[in-house]
């Protein structure tokens, strides 16, 4: 792989990712309306005045849909979109490499913003604010700066970690949205739709059941779609029911409440080796034995937000929901 490739390419390709799965227009997208509206909006109005679209940042939970967005937006403004992520950028060459191979209104779409190294960063605040980029050539008393004029262009951030941005690289997008958990009946017509886009025939209350065992998030909806599917073409005639999805998500240890193993873990560490909390997020993530930013990112906001626990100062605190999940006995916990 040239670092071109490395770099850039040209479709988000992401690991256990189905493209033919995106929607591709913003009337194609399902949830996320306050999003969709704002969106419409700025679209039509960078159309009429013929201009590029404001800089985007998108911050959320993996898996709820901004590298999809971020296609959508490139597709309604009729340009293209080249991806890349924050760690792929090394040097500040590699920005320029980047930068200079826009056509004019293309989407450069960063994924995990907030792990550019801050010398490349640098270097993006003058690219989003006057689309220019200084560059030192050469080394010692031989270095000279060069600037160069870049098209105009709308970057499209993508982070779960807001916080972690700077100052400086958060005031430089015109626009910051925030992505949600879908609803249980939002995620049930993305189900429908992943149904019909496989050709796989699946019954009413299997969609329902597949939308609530899905932690909110369309991708996990898509995954697990997949893998009842597989159930249903193996043990079954191929139509997917309400007992293979039952079936299955049990083989694949995800419960009624749509908890994974992980999920399930990070609760037991709290109940049943902290008491119930408080405890602090490196304590728990130790205890299972995953980085604590993944604990952070990727589990915590969903049981947070269903009410599994409580965030203090002291630290996280098991809520009563956590132990009946469990099904353990819960004795009111101390310092609620
Ligand atoms: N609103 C939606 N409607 C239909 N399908 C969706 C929607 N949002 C996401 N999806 C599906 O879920 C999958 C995951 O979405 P996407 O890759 O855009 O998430 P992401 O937020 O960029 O994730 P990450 O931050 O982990 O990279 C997509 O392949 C798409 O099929």
């Amino acid at each position: 792989m040239t670092t071109d490739e490395r770099l850039i390419s040209s479709l988000a390709m992401k690991e256990d990712e189905d493209q033919t799965l995106r929607p591709q227009k913003l009337n194609e997208y399902i949830g996320q309306k306050d999003i969709k509206d704002m969106l419409d909006v700025y679209i039509k109005a960078a159309l009429k005045r013929d201009e590029s679209l404001d800089h985007i940042l998108f911050y959320g939970p993996p898996g709820l849909g901004k590298t999809t967005l971020a296609q959508i937006v490139a597709n309604e403004m009729g340009v293209n979109m080249k991806v890349t992520s924050g760690p792929a950028i090394e040097r500040s060459g590699d920005l320029a490499a980047i930068l200079t191979s826009l056509e004019p209104g293309d989407v450069l779409f960063i994924d995990e913003i907030h792990r550019l190294p801050r010398v490349v960063e640098e270097v993006l605040y003058a690219a989003m604010e006057d689309f220019v980029i200084d560059i030192v050539i050469g080394k010692d008393q031989q270095s000279r700066s060069i600037r160069i004029d870049l098209p105009p262009f709308t970057l499209v951030g993508a982070t779960t970690r807001f916080g972690d941005l700077s100052a400086p690289l958060r005031d430089r997008f015109g626009v910051v949205m925030r992505l949600s958990f879908y609803t249980q009946d939002e995620l049930a017509l993305i189900v429908k739709r992943t149904s019909s886009v496989y050709k796989t025939e699946i019954k009413p209350d299997a969609v329902m059941e597949l939308a609530k065992r899905s932690r909110g998030t369309p991708r996990i909806a898509n995954r697990l779609f997949r893998r009842v599917r597989d159930f249903a073409e193996i043990i079954g005639d191929g139509i997917i029911t309400l007992d293979i999805t039952h079936h299955a998500l049990e083989k694949l240890g995800i419960s009624a409440n749509g908890l994974d193993h992980t999920d399930k873990r990070y609760l037991q560490a709290i109940i049943e080796k902290f008491a119930g909390g408080p405890v602090g997020l490196e304590s728990i993530a130790a205890t299972i034995g995953e980085e604590i930013t993944t604990v952070e990112d990727v589990y915590e906001p969903y049981l947070l937000q269903e009410g599994f626990i409580k965030r203090t100062a002291r630290g996280r605190i098991a809520m009563e929901k956590s132990y009946q999940a469990l099904g353990k006995k819960y004795l009111k916990g101390l310092f609620e």
